[in-house]
């Protein structure tokens, strides 16, 4: 183990967007790195294992690119220069630097093995192979890289033993036709170096979507035509986003329909309602620690967990998305398509795989709803006149996803329900620290959300 490369490792990561432990105190890091490509620039993939202070250790991948001199225009991608036997190596960000890109796929064709490297092809469409990738810029979670226009690879960032829910869901979908999502073309797997553990999915290739808008980008345009407009109302100007929040309703329930026929499904019973409320709550008094403004909505919260226990309705338990926010659907000239079956990024996998109901991700959505309309109030959180045009587009919007979804599905997710509700507050819980540890300024959004899902109550 390089020491100069963990101090390295030490001082970059932690400014990576991919990074989840923003905010956590680093107790140690160690790593351990083999090489994909040993030809200039040289292509190393490392696990990188960061204790915290509290005891928690995390893995990340971490894939790294070698020169033997600085290169000029790789300098946003540098790292920081290794002492080697008779030079300095130069490392950079192996994800953008073009060249080293290439391997990835030729592995992926070749379904190689290299070190605890597995390469597993999906074996029904073309690879493309010796094309560099490009890093997609609105990089979150993970990091995707574009080859062509014809596939995208997201290397997951942070290692779990297990099948990646991203991989099983789309493999799992290849068995129905259904058109609102994009082909898996094969995945990478990594060994634990511990014996007896399963290997971790590495990365995923599917195909690329071309000419398409995600759908936070078409709604928060919308949201700005309603915002440059004082005196209209949402359905009134030229960007109104209603239809389309009302196809990504009925696509939303097409994917549901179609999970619960190729994966298992089952009825929920009394003790899964009380179960799913009380992880509610613990998940409250976690996120005590990490945004203390959430006290002052602990009594509202408690009172609206509790009432998930008491909730009428009927539920199927199934495998949903998990994380559905508008920023995973993107919309093409035919229609929506859904991303990113990964799940809360925070929750441990085997928790982000197990069954659920497919109310939270119509609640995650209604939730995104309510971002896009209130963004641009972080720069004008006075502005009451485009506060009500906001929470204006929000309903309309959410109750168009509505009608959208109960056409498709013969059942109608928005009606009063204490379960949609409460998985409503959950989101915004999650979305607090995700923001406190991501983008501090946005805290306000979620927030202000509780203090309006708490007073319906
Ligand atoms: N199959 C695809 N076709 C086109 N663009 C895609 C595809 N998959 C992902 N993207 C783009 O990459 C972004 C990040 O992908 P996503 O799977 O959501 O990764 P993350 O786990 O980092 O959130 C998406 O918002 C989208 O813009
Ligand atoms: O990286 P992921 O796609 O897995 O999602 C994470 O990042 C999202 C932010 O980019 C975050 O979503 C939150 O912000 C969105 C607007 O940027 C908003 O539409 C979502 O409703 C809100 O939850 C997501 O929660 C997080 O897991």
């Amino acid at each position: 183990m390089s020491t100069a490369l963990t101090e390295l490792l030490r001082d970059w990561m932690p400014h990576q967007r991919w990074f989840g432990g923003k905010g956590r105190e680093w107790a140690d890091v160690a790593e351990e790195g083999f090489l994909l490509s040993k030809t200039e620039p040289v292509l190393s993939v490392h696990r990188v294992r960061v204790t915290y202070t509290d005891g928690a250790a995390e893995t990340y991948l971490v894939p790294l690119s070698w020169r033997g001199h600085p290169e000029e225009e790789l300098s946003s991608a540098f790292i920081g220069a290794v002492p080697g036997a008779d030079r300095e190596n130069y490392a950079y960000d192996a994800l953008r630097d073009r060249d080293a890109t290439i391997p990835w796929l030729t592995h992926l064709v070749a379904a190689s093995t290299v070190g605890p490297m597995h390469f597993h092809p999906a074996g029904v469409a073309t690879i493309p192979e010796g094309v560099p990738g490009d890093v997609v810029s609105t990089e979150q979670s993970n990091t995707s890289l574009v080859f062509g226009q014809d596939a995208i690879l997201k290397l997951f960032r942070r290692l779990e033993p297990g099948l990646n829910p991203d991989v099983e869901i789309h493999a799992a979908l290849r068995r129905t036709d259904n058109k609102h999502i994009a082909p898996l073309l094969g995945h990478i797997e990594i060994d634990d170096p511990d014996r007896g553990v399963e290997p971790a999915t590495a990365a995923m290739l599917q195909t690329f979507v071309p000419n398409a808008s995600d759908g936070w980008r078409l709604a928060t345009a919308s949201v700005r035509d309603l915002y440059a407009e004082g005196d209209l109302h949402a359905d009134e100007v030229g960007g109104d986003f209603a239809a389309d929040s009302e196809r990504l309703g009925a696509a939303t329930a097409a994917v549901h329909v179609d999970l619960a026929q190729v994966l298992p499904s089952e009825p929920a019973d009394r003790d899964w309602f009380s179960a799913t409320g009380q992880a509610m709550a613990a998940r409250l008094e976690q996120a005590l620690s990490v945004v203390p403004q959430l006290e002052e909505h602990l009594g509202g919260l408690r009172a609206v967990y509790a009432a998930v226990a008491d909730s009428p309705e009927t539920v199927v338990r199934q495998r949903v998305h998990g994380d559905f926010h508008l920023g995973q659907v993107l919309r093409t000239a035919t229609g929506w398509v859904v991303l990113d079956f990964e799940g809360e990024p925070a929750r441990p996998l085997a928790e982000r795989r197990q069954l659920d109901s497919p109310m939270r991700d119509v609640a995650g959505m209604l939730r995104s709803f309510d971002y896009a309309a209130r963004h641009m109030l972080v720069e004008q959180p006075e502005d009451a006149q485009r506060a009500y045009r906001a929470q204006e587009w929000a309903v309309r919007n959410r109750g168009a996803f509505c009608t959208g979804y109960a056409a498709a599905s013969g059942m109608d997710p928005c009606g009063d329900s204490p379960l949609l509700r409460a998985f409503e507050a959950d989101k915004a819980v999650y979305e607090c620290v995700y923001e406190a540890r991501n983008r501090p300024n946005w805290l306000m959004i979620p927030l202000q959300s509780l203090s309006r899902l708490t007073a319906e109550a």
